[in-house]
């Protein structure tokens, strides 16, 4: 049996994390790849050292003095190291890095260096090799991620070692340059490295026991999925699920290799397996409630709209023209509504609103921001009568007003739009009428 085992900040925050988690990869033998993040929160107010890397990064590139920002990012890894007892030090490390943010290294290589230290602290307090994921996770000349090239290189190189740490988060191009994925990106690697050694399970610990049927920020103490498909767990995690990263699944998909959401602090739970597919009846009617503020919606009114054949394609080439991706776009017979991400379409809303003029001659075009959109989603939607009836008149109850509403064609999800005063309120709303009147 062979495992993957990815440790999130939040399990790695200090030596009584690192010790947890010390007790969970020896509990096991199958525990054999490990893929650590970099030092995350220690309380609620807390800076992850991702974050502190950033700001040493701006500081650096400002031309200011970024040695106190450096020094905290010391005092993190000491005091883990200090309390394992671990006879290593990292001066030599610092020093290279030091002189990297003096020299402007680059971003992305500032911010890896948390997973690249934290790294070299698995390996000396388990004993592990530890394989510098710049040398086995590639990018291209371009700086796109080489899936074919990575697989190669993390096969060929795990084959010859029976236990490993692999930084998460980042890789490096042909030339060194070192490059990272998203936030939250350690969990891509985790799969990444699943993948390339045909693993039997990818674990995931964090900070809480598997993937809740919402986010505990806003519902407390939300049930757990026992059992949910990579389809549903795409949508969710798509929709601001933070648990795990949306590009973490395709490759272990293409696998067949099912992932554990395991928490660090119970690791006695059983958490949620992540499954192509299951005969598994789910819980609830829906699986999972997820969703993201910060959006805002461009609507387009023409009469006759609909008998312009093109007329989607042309608005839609427009939001292309600026690099604008767009989120959702109901239509009606002589309406258009497309919602973007708002951050990234008002610096460019005067060159879009020109130019769909310009490409449709409407007969009116309004905005609206500050909205948010919510994913609900489960596959027993399919065959549940009702279902977006019940959504609805929970928000009616609660007094939201709904902005839009989009069902996915695979009837997987239903997506609504609603103010952003009203997101919480409304994931509640759900939740409440799916879950709690189940329990
Ligand atoms: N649907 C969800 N299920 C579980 N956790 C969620 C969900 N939505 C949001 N979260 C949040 O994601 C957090 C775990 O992700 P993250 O903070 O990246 O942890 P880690 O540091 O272990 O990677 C949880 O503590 C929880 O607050
Ligand atoms: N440390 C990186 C990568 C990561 O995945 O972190 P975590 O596993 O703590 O979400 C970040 O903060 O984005």
């Amino acid at each position: 049996m062979k495992k993957v085992v990815k440790f999130g900040g939040s399990s790695l925050a200090n030596a009584e994390q690192f010790q947890k988690v010390g007790d969970i990869i020896r509990s096991e033998e199958s525990r054999r790849y490990v893929v650590p993040s970099a030092p995350g929160k220690r309380f609620s107010a807390d800076t992850k050292v991702t974050d502190l890397l950033y700001a040493c990064y701006d500081k650096a590139e400002a031309g200011e003095d970024f040695s106190d920002i450096l020094t905290e990012i010391k005092s993190r890894f000491y005091e883990i190291i200090k309390g394992l007892n671990l006879d290593l030090s990292l001066e030599e490390e610092f020093r290279q890095i030091e002189a990297d943010f003096k020299a402007h290294a680059g971003k992305e290589y500032a911010a890896s260096r948390g997973e690249f230290l934290n790294g070299k602290v698995m390996a000396a307090y388990l004993g592990y090799e530890f394989i510098d994921s710049a040398t086995v996770i590639r990018f291209d000349k371009n700086g796109n991620f080489d899936a074919d090239k990575t697989d190669k290189l993390l096969a060929k190189r795990l084959q010859k070692c029976e236990r490993a740490v692999i930084p998460g988060f980042y890789g490096g191009m042909e030339d060194g340059t070192v490059k990272t994925f998203s936030r939250g990106g350690s969990d891509v690697t985790g799969s990444l490295v699943a993948k390339a050694i045909h693993a039997d399970i990818y674990e995931n610990w964090t900070d809480v026991s598997g993937f809740l049927v919402t986010d505990p920020r806003i519902v407390e103490n939300p049930a757990v999925i026992e059992t949910i498909t990579y389809r549903e767990l795409r949508e969710l995690s798509y929709m601001g699920a933070t648990v795990l990263h949306e590009d973490a699944i395709f490759p272990v998909r293409k696998e067949g290799i099912p992932i554990n959401i395991r928490n660090t602090n119970r690791p006695e739970d059983k958490g949620t397996f992540i499954v192509e597919s299951t005969c598994r009846k789910p819980k609830y009617v829906i699986t999972g409630i997820a969703g993201k503020k910060g959006f805002c919606s461009i609507n387009i009114e023409k009469s006759m709209m609909n008998s312009e054949v093109g007329f989607g394609r042309k608005v839609l080439q427009v939001f292309e023209d600026q690099g604008i991706s767009f989120e959702h776009v109901p239509s009606g017979i002589d309406t258009m509504t497309i919602y973007v991400h708002q951050d990234e379409f008002e610096e460019k809303e005067q060159q879009v609103i020109a130019g769909i003029h310009r490409a449709v001659q409407p007969d009116f075009v309004e905005m609206e921001s500050d909205l948010a959109l919510i994913a609900v989603v489960g596959r027993g939607m399919k065959s549940q009568r009702g279902t977006a009836g019940r959504v609805f008149s929970a928000l009616a109850h609660a007094h939201v007003n709904v902005k839009m509403i989009d069902q996915g064609s695979s009837e997987l999800n239903i997506i609504i739009g609603v103010e952003n005063r009203d997101f919480e309120t409304a994931v509640k709303a759900i939740y409440d009428i799916f879950v709690l009147t189940q329990m």
